[in-house]
């Protein structure tokens, strides 16, 4: 299978790098960690911007880093794109130079992206002639993204590229981000602070602490390990990818359908089939030992306790397996007992809010 495979250890100044990861050959991995836990570092590693001297990187088969063998491809014959927090375009040049710039450098034989097709999934198709000083933070960072396509990247890194943006252009620019994740098929690497962020855009993640990579792997999987800090806390919680089975225009309620099941959502305007991913946090699933038909709460998942633990003095994490995906429950400790959740128990988690991601 086609991937991306990664090594580097490095120490800058008293700070340590110890990366180590692999990453599926397409979609978006979310590099996640506190601040100074290296995600720059690693970024600027895959870059060849900073040269580890053990380091190894191959891409989708192609190797550009094995100093094993004395081999290091330098940056600028790295096939890359790099998105930053700010977008660095040329002031005096207007968009549509500003994206002839890159693209003009790539012969015609090895571009894997129309100029039509990049503005066109960035959505910057009336802002080709505006002088960049003219542009929105969200506006100019869709062009930044547009320019880095244009290179005809094998790969894409993006430096928290919403993290200088208000929420109004965060919105504004997420749709598109959605858009490259489903279209690109080129591995993105996305480093980010924000849960909601990785939530919403990443498929995989590789998590960072302190100079080292802890773990990675699927996205749903890692929000689910209870040995790792992202199952703990008020924002612990999973995502689930479901497709729109069946609208009900009677109650205004959209169906969605997934391994282990179906959720009720209110009515959504996309058709069936149509891709929908959801959010449901540990603090909105409770659990019972019976379907209880009289409650309120719509959504009733069968459910089976993988995994059971300490959250703080009152309360405990459940890790439940609902067809094949996890799902998390933070319930009193005082619940646990009185249920007698152990692992193997089955239950019903009984989900009261999600959010829907799109
Ligand atoms: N050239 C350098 N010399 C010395 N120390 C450095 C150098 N570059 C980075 N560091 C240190 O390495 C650590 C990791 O930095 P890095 O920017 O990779 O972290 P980060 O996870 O991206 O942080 P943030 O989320 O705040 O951007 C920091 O403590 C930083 O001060």
């Amino acid at each position: 299978m086609s991937s991306l495979s990664a090594r580097f250890s490095l120490a800058l100044g008293d700070f340590r790098l110890n990366a180590s990861f692999d990453a599926p050959g397409k979609g978006v991995t979310a590099l996640f960690g506190n601040s100074g836990s290296g995600k720059t570092t690693v970024l600027r590693c895959l870059a060849g911007l900073e040269r580890a001297p053990d380091g190894y990187l191959a891409v989708n088969g192609e190797i550009w880093q094995d100093e094993n063998n004395g081999f290091f491809l330098p940056t600028h014959r790295r096939p890359l794109g790099y998105v930053f927090q700010e977008a660095s375009l040329f002031p005096h040049l207007n968009v549509r130079r500003n994206l002839e710039y890159g693209w003009k450098r790539i012969p015609a034989a090895e571009r894997r992206v129309s100029f039509e097709q990049a503005v066109e999934l960035v959505g910057i198709g009336q802002l080709l002639d505006h002088n960049p000083a003219h542009l929105s933070g969200g506006e100019r960072q869709r062009v930044a993204i547009a320019r880095a396509l244009l290179s005809s990247p094998r790969l894409l890194l993006m430096d928290e590229p919403l993290a200088a943006l208000d929420l109004a252009s965060k919105k504004d620019i997420l749709p598109y981000l959605e858009r490259l994740h489903d279209e690109l098929s080129i591995p993105v690497i996305y480093v980010s602070h924000s849960p909601d962020e990785v939530a919403r855009l990443a498929d995989h993640m590789v998590l960072m602490d302190r100079g080292k990579t802890v773990a990675h792997g699927p996205l749903h999987a890692m929000l689910a390990r209870l040995d790792l800090p992202l199952a703990h806390g008020d924002e612990a919680g999973v995502v689930l990818d479901t497709v729109i089975g069946e609208h009900d225009d009677t109650f205004r309620l959209t169906r969605l359908d997934y391994s282990g099941g179906s959720i009720s959502v209110a009515r959504q305007t996309q058709a069936p089939g149509h891709p929908m991913r959801l959010r449901i946090h540990a603090r909105d699933v409770s659990l019972a030992l019976e379907h209880h038909d009289d409650s309120s709460i719509l959504n009733i998942l069968p459910a089976q306790v993988v995994e059971i633990a300490d959250e703080n003095p009152s309360q405990v994490m459940i890790k439940l397996d609902t067809g094949g995906v996890p799902l998390l429950a933070r319930v009193t400790r005082k619940s646990r007992t009185l249920l007698g959740l152990q692992p193997g128990t089955m239950v019903f988690a009984q989900v009261k809010s999600v959010a829907l991601l799109g």
